[in-house]
């Protein structure tokens, strides 16, 4: 690099040394820890963003949120080109540049990284970081600091989106990338044209179907409830009744997180409630997962990302299946590929299900950067994780065929079944998000395969039923100590634990457990599933009981 870029890099970076003793990683989501702590993280991440949008000659984006994580805590993360996660090769760097403290120490790893991936610097470099943030109080100085290290690449714009949903930034990233108009409005059209779409092509027989027209929306607090509220007003077949819009505290007994964890009714939800579709997004509203409330209870039944996963399998196979026949052959030459992909946090009933349907069904470790790589290799590419993040891939190839086939169909006759499901699944390839899961595309499609089905929230919930599971957390010594394999389903390090977390396993018929070092918090994830809830809860603490022996503030290592 220049002398002028040398310069104004030193320059920057000694306005944001280092917290001392904080080391932070580029974890399942991004970085995230007290937004106290977080200041010179997101300025070097700023730089990365750069450099990833200078090497690409693409529009990058960067997104300030610590999605279900309290208030106080804030986080950071890069869209890449495509508008999914930051290139996994990338992460060692961002974890490097992050725990570097000395300007010239940081010089030398961006002059290194940048020959060794050839970027650019030399010359006269461009570059476009959309830059977006959730509604945390402490978003907007981080947002500052990011444009700090953004502008410190020289030819390297900063372009302020403001407050945002996690997938609206990834959306307009991808969207920019393919030339394609990415203003905030033209995402609400895209959602709302394509939904009234799919509501269109509605069998006539379950037009009129008794479903309820409203679903209530738990908004977490956060971003996601304003934006909700500015989409809702495009809709005309669906009402939308919007609550925890951001008067309380973000994500605290409130949102997809604590629903799906803690299975109890949020707040601002109460008896008024019980028998209305309800929904809940997390602080940045990237995930979703449905429920309803019990009667006389504080509990609810929760509808999560294995059953939003499910519907989306059963229509899109069901869509498939009308188009090409049973066997899912499109026409001699085309053969399209439906693949699911789950975690091992996945609802055991849930991969059963879906095997019987007859899809192939795939695992990966926890991390929607994981499931989206293994979607993509698919014509028809359906993620779910269990806390309701996921989405829809749909393969060019394919989308080209689609269109070509409706080309066709249009030319023959009236409208006909085939043609109908051909124009389905053009609608929903337009309104899922493929850049990353969103809350808004998944509740839209829930919504339209409901009044499709001609389903009632309580009939979705009966494709199948749960097995009784437990979540845990324990915090230890050094969570990095847990090194796992087989997508998260065996630990390898420490010596011992996972042949003692068999043993137990074993003591519970149909029982199966896993742990994992959590990639957001500072702790071990206990997971686990039995035929009942008193055996899922009584495994869970005693493979807690475990993992503090092996690993907690208990133990002399
Ligand atoms: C069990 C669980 O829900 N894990 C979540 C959580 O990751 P952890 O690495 O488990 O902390 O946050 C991730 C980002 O939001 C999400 O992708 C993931 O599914
Ligand atoms: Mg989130």
């Amino acid at each position: 690099m220049n002398e002028q870029q040398r310069s104004i890099l030193l320059h920057s970076t000694s306005c944001f040394p280092l917290p001392p003793g904080v080391k932070l990683s580029y974890g399942t989501a991004g970085f995230r820890a007290d937004a106290s702590l977080l200041e010179s993280t997101v300025f070097r991440v700023g730089i990365l963003a750069a450099l990833r949008s200078v090497q690409t000659r693409s529009v990058v984006g960067l997104m300030i949120t610590a999605s279900h994580n309290q208030a106080s805590d804030n986080g950071v993360k890069v869209a890449d080109p495509s508008g999914g996660m930051l290139s996994q090769h990338w992460e060692p760097f961002a974890d490097t540049l992050s725990n570097a403290g000395d300007p010239n120490t940081l010089l030398q790893l961006i002059d290194d990284f940048a020959k060794k991936e050839k970027i650019p610097l030399e010359g006269a470099s461009e570059g476009e970081v959309l830059l977006g943030r959730d509604t945390r109080p402490s978003g907007e100085f981080l947002a500052e600091a990011a444009k700090q290290g953004i502008t410190s690449i020289m030819g390297v714009n900063a372009t302020d989106m403001g407050v945002m949903t996690t997938p609206q930034l990834h959306w307009m990233v991808r969207s920019r990338n393919k030339g394609m108009e990415a203003s905030e409005n033209n995402y609400y059209d895209q959602l709302s044209t394509s939904f009234r779409c799919l509501m269109e092509y509605i069998p006539k027989g379950n037009r009129n179907f008794n479903v309820n027209d409203k679903v209530i929306v738990d908004g977490a607090d956060g971003v996601g409830g304003e934006k909700l509220e500015i989409l809702k007003k495009l809709l005309s077949d669906l009402s939308i009744d919007v609550r925890n819009r951001g008067d309380g505290v973000l994500n605290e007994g409130v949102g997809a997180d604590f629903v799906q964890k803690e299975k109890i009714i949020p707040r601002g939800f109460g008896p008024a409630d019980v028998g209305f579709r309800c929904a809940s997004l997390d602080g940045d509203a990237d995930r979703l997962v449905y429920f309803s409330i019990e009667l006389n209870s504080n509990k609810i039944v929760l509808v999560d990302g294995d059953k939003i996963l499910s519907l989306f399998a059963l229509f899109i196979k069901e869509q498939l299946n009308i188009l090409t026949g049973e066997d899912g052959k499109v026409n001699e030459s085309y053969q399209a590929r439906l693949g699911v992909v789950q975690t091992a946090y996945a609802n055991g009933a849930s991969t059963y299900y879906l095997k019987q349907l007859g899809l192939e069904v795939v695992f990966t470790p926890t991390g929607v950067k994981y499931l989206h790589e293994k979607a993509s290799e698919y014509d028809i590419g359906i993620y779910f994780e269990a806390n309701g993040h996921g989405t829809i891939l749909f393969s060019e190839s394919f989308l080209c065929w689609l269109e070509g086939r409706n080309n066709e169909l249009t030319s023959t006759s009236k409208c006909s079944e085939q043609q109908e499901a051909a124009l389905r699944l053009l609608a929903v390839s337009k309104l899922i998000n493929q850049a990353v899961g969103d809350s808004f595309s998944g509740l839209l499609l829930v919504e339209a395969i409901l009044k499709h089905m001609g389903w009632s929230m309580f009939k979705w919930n009966e494709l199948y039923h749960d097995l009784p599971s437990r979540q845990l957390k324990v915090k230890v010594v050094d969570r990095t100590a847990v090194i796992t394999a087989n997508a998260e389903t065996v630990v390898v390090r420490p010596i011992g634990i996972q042949e003692a977390i068999n043993a137990e396993t074993a003591k519970y018929p149909h029982g199966r457990c896993f742990i994992r070092p959590s990639g957001t918090e500072d702790v071990i994830r206990v997971y686990t599933e039995a035929i009942s809830q008193e055996a899922a809860d009584s495994l869970a603490n005693s493979v807690a009981t475990l993992v503090d022996q092996f690993l907690g503030f208990n133990t002399t290592k």
